[in-house]
Parts: C-alpha cells; sequence; structure tokens
C-alpha cells in the first residue's frame, strides 16, 4: 500500500511524533508487567511526550512486540496541547479542539469514500497461524496493579460486520488475555460491537472479528466516534481524509484490514461463551479490585504483523488519555451534531476533562434560540429527549449543560464559572431517571441507585435575557469590561511596566 502521510500510516505517525519532538524511545529493558504502564500513566497525567518501548521484557526473538504509550494524549506545550491528536487528522500542531472535532464531523454530511481492496500490504509481513502462538508469551502489559489481566486491547480497533455484510463497523472496546488462544473482552450492548454481536448470535453463529492495533491514525478516530447505526467507519475516514483507504482481506475470514496495521488479530467472538473480564482502570479513573463480570470470550485464530511492529496501549484512568480525548471529545462533537440536524441551535459542543468526560457542554447561538420562542423547561426537555433517550452517543454522558456565548467550553474555568452562577440548582436542571444509565460512572454501576438506568439532567446555565436572544450581564473581567482599545493598549504595555509576558 502507498498511503505513507502520518494521518494514513501508523508507523509515520510515530515518526511523525520524532520529528515534532513528542516521542521518549526507552532502549532500556521494561517489564509489560505494570513497569509500561507505569510510565504511560505518568506521561497521561503530566501531558508529557508519547513513550516508545522498543526493549519489552519477553518480547519475541524477532522484537515482536514493542508499545508505543498514549498515542492521542496532550502536549504539555500549550500552543500544541491537541498537538498530537492533530497529527490523526493531517491537521496543524497548533489545531485547536474546534478544528480537530469539525474535522471528524465534516463527514457527517459528505458522501463516503469506501476502502479499497489492495492485495498485500506491510502487515502480512509475519504470520502465526494458530499453534504457532501462545498469547500468554506476548509482553501483553499489565497496566494497573489491580486489572484483572493483561489488556492486550486498548487501542486497537475491532473489525465486524453485519451478517448480510452490508455494515462493517470499526469501533475500539477492551479485551484482556484469557489463555494460550482466547482474549476475553467488554462487550456493552448498545455499542455497535454490541448489536452485531447479537445479530451473529441470535442466529447461534459464532462472530467474525479482526483487531488492527496500529490502524491509520485517521481510522482509530473514526473508531472512537459513536457515529450514527449502520454507517461504516471506512467510508467515513475515506470522507475525512479525501481518500479510500487501503485494505487487505484476513487469511481466515471474509474481514478485510489496513494494510499496513503494525498487527492484526483475527479470530471469532464465540457466541455463548462467557467467562471474567476485568477489573480494567476504566475512563473514569477507578477498578474495583475483585470485579469481574462475565464477557464474550474472543478466539484467536491468526496473528500477522509488520517487521517491529508496535502494540498502541492507552493506559487509561485519570485525566488525561484517549479515553477523555477521543472518546470524550468525539462522543461531544456527535451530540453536537445530532442537535444541529434536529433543528437546535448549538453551536459547539466539548466534554469537559475536569469531568471524566461524563458532561458535555453545549453552546447555545441564543439568537437563534431567540427565535424559537421556547421557554426554558421545554427547551431543556427538547435536548434531554433527543439526547438521552434517542440517540447512543448520549449513552456515556450523564449531564448535558446549556451555556451562552461568552462561554469558552473548552476553557473549565469559564464552564465552572457559568455553572456556578447561572444554573439554578433543581429549578434550572430537568432529571432522567427512565433512560439508559451508562454503569461504568462509579455512582451508577457501584452506586446507591439502580445501576444501569437514569442518573441524568440537563443543567441549563443561560439565563432569562438569553432565551430573549441578548446577555443582560457583563463579566466582571479585563476581556468582558473594557473597551477593546483600552485592552489592547494594556496589553501592548503590560511588560514594559514589568508584569509577566
Ligand atoms: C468504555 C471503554 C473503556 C473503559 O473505560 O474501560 C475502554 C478503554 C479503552 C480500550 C482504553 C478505550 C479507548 C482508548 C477509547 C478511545 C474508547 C473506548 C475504550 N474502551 C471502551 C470499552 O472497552 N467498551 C466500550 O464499549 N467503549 C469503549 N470505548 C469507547 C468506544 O470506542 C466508543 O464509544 C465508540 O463510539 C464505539 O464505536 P461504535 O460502537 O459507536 O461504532
Ligand atoms: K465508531
Ligand atoms: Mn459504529
Amino acid at each position: 500500500s502507498n498511503q505513507t502521510e502520518p494521518h494514513l500510516n501508523f508507523r509515520a505517525f510515530v515518526e511523525a511524533l520524532k520529528q515534532d519532538n513528542d516521542l521518549v524511545e526507552i532502549n532500556e529493558e521494561i517489564d509489560p508487567h505494570l513497569e509500561a504502564g507505569a510510565v504511560i500513566r505518568k506521561a497521561c497525567e503530566t501531558d508529557d511526550k508519547a513513550q516508545l518501548f522498543n526493549n519489552l521484557k519477553g518480547a519475541h526473538p524477532d522484537g515482536f512486540f514493542r508499545i508505543l504509550g498514549a498515542p492521542a494524549s496532550l502536549r504539555h506545550d500549550p500552543k500544541q496541547q491537541w498537538g498530537r491528536i492533530a497529527r490523526h487528522l493531517a491537521l496543524p500542531p497548533t489545531a485547536s479542539m474546534k478544528d480537530i472535532l469539525d474535522k471528524m464531523l465534516s463527514a457527517s454530511h459528505a458522501k463516503p469514500i469506501p476502502p479499497r481492496i489492495v492485495e498485500d500490504g506491510p502487515v502480512k509481513e509475519n504470520k502465526l497461524r494458530a499453534g504457532d502462538f501462545d498469547l500468554n508469551t506476548l509482553p501483553a502489559p499489565l497496566l494497573h496493579q489491580a486489572d484483572g489481566g493483561k489488556f492486550i486491547q486498548t487501542m486497537g480497533m475491532d473489525i465486524l460486520q453485519s451478517p448480510d455484510g452490508k455494515w462493517t463497523n470499526w469501533s475500539i472496546s477492551r479485551a484482556m488475555v484469557l489463555d494460550s488462544n482466547n482474549l476475553v473482552g467488554l462487550i456493552v450492548p448498545t455499542q455497535h460491537i454490541g448489536l452485531i454481536h447479537k445479530m451473529w448470535s441470535d442466529q447461534g453463529k459464532d462472530t467474525p472479528y479482526a483487531i488492527a492495533f496500529g490502524a491509520p491514525p485517521a481510522a482509530i478516530m473514526a473508531a472512537s466516534m459513536p457515529i450514527p447505526d449502520g454507517v461504516s467507519e471506512a467510508g467515513w475516514t475515506g470522507a475525512i481524509s479525501g481518500q479510500a483507504l487501503d485494505v487487505v482481506k484476513c487469511e481466515t475470514n471474509d474481514l478485510y484490514v489496513p494494510a499496513n496495521a503494525e498487527i492484526v488479530f483475527e479470530g471469532t467472538i464465540c457466541a455463548t461463551r462467557r467467562e471474567p473480564e476485568g477489573p480494567f482502570g476504566e475512563m473514569h479513573g477507578y477498578v474495583f479490585p475483585g470485579d469481574a463480570k462475565p464477557e464474550p470470550v474472543f478466539k484467536v485464530n491468526m496473528i500477522t504483523y509488520r517487521h517491529g511492529a508496535i502494540l498502541p496501549v492507552s493506559s487509561c484512568g485519570r485525566i488525561t488519555d484517549e479515553t477523555h480525548t477521543m472518546l470524550g471529545a468525539l462522543c461531544a462533537a456527535e451530540i453536537g451534531q445530532l442537535c444541529r440536524d434536529a433543528d437546535i441551535p448549538i453551536s459547539d459542543a466539548f466534554s469537559p476533562f475536569e469531568t471524566q468526560v461524563t458532561w458535555v457542554v453545549l453552546k447555545v447561538d441564543i439568537k437563534k434560540l431567540a427565535s424559537m420562542s421556547i421557554g426554558p423547561q421545554e427547551f431543556r426537555q427538547k435536548v434531554g429527549d433527543l439526547i438521552f433517550l434517542h440517540n447512543k452517543a448520549g449513552n456515556v454522558i450523564h449531564r448535558l449543560m446549556l451555556v451562552g456565548p461568552d462561554i469558552d467550553i473548552y476553557n473549565f474555568k469559564d464552564v465552572a464559572y457559568a455553572f456556578t452562577t447561572r444554573c439554578r440548582p433543581s429549578h434550572d436542571e430537568t432529571f432522567y431517571e427512565d433512560c439508559y444509565g451508562f454503569n461504568l460512572i462509579p455512582y451508577m454501576g457501584h452506586g446507591f441507585g439502580p445501576h444501569d438506568r437514569g442518573g441524568k439532567v440537563v443543567s441549563d446555565a443561560l439565563m432569562p435575557s438569553e432565551y430573549k436572544g441578548e446577555q443582560n450581564f457583563q463579566q466582571a473581567s479585563f476581556l468582558h469590561s473594557y473597551p477593546p482599545e483600552l485592552q489592547e493598549s494594556v496589553n501592548a504595555r503590560w511588560s514594559k511596566w514589568g508584569f509577566r509576558d
């Protein structure tokens, strides 16, 4: 395959991080038992560079495999905070989160560009058939000390196809090593992997799957996004990158995988067999020791990989890692798009990391809101019903917050300022108890109330004047309480007076 640009070729992406001085290469032997996970975790909590572990304890003689940690976490330099994610989409390192989310949404109403089938690719350079490998001998990482197993699948792309062949879904769902030939993975029934697995199981059949590790960065972004049911992420990826992605056929089933992926597992998800899965240090920042639950078994029939293969790893938990920058941000983007498609005037949407991506903040175009002649109760209901009752993209979100035009939704200081001063508890909120509840949030799955239903709210931080299209208040702040020319002249003399730049 001739796709060599970083957003279409994981290996080129790793090289681009090196060029950006956003990569630490560790050639010292690192133990995949906790040591690698600890380094990745600390880098995520300090927004430090991505990590390439070139010398894992227990790697095979041919080096299979290496690990790239935190492939889509944040950069420390505020001017390039989203740079590593921007690299996934061929956007400049200085791109804003809004640029990134708009780029992902650009395919919402664009014509899909389906993948292009090629005969061969780097991912076929090495082949291990059943009997040639033992998953227990791979340097799969134990990422958190209380994890129930070695989670080898944290940044791979799950590839499943509906039995009628019409829908090929790409997504990310975790899985850990069970034994020499099997993984066991979390399958949330309402996720597309759950819907498709049920289609096959209902026919009494095991579900063919592939997991592509080190998939093209643009593809893994689509895999992490809750795009609509029935829509193939491959076509979405083609639309956002402007070209068909090269894919090659699996050896043991009829699925297609990116031709330049680092590693591919091929197999079948058992229709009936379940084994204890987890616990895992999850997106909300918790692990509950010993809390394993029965989940489906993923039989591994074949492994193919390219020379020098790199396994991407997300050691997720406390902010900030891929479950926040990708899962949370992309979910917010889709929620904003769903609102606009329903004529709800949402100009921007983001999930603040400080909420462990349990909230989505929606910026409202108050001029358009005024033209709807709608009251707060009715508006909150319109937004809440659409997202909490009628769309899977809302499943993982438990608070929707409405804010006006003066709030920077990417700055939690602004969000907290609006929430704490403009949203009267209870009176300005609409609660949902009869709706899907996300049981991975500790107050849900491990809390006092029903584990799988309810616990959601629309919190309205719009003031009465904003329902008339105006703001009858000014922020008592440098940015909002002084004429722009005065701001400019103060800024121009700021450092000359002796203040910090
Ligand atoms: C909730 C999830 C995880 C967890 O917190 O343990 C776990 C952690 C890892 C693997 C790091 C992880 C990363 C790094 C990213 C970026 C996303 C996820 C996950 N994992 C989980 C999982 O195990 N099960 C799950 O149902 N969804 C997950 N998502 C989110 C989905 O990918 C997202 O909702 C997609 O939209 C789904 O695609 P469609 O169904 O819409 O096609
Ligand atoms: K997806
Ligand atoms: Mn999907």
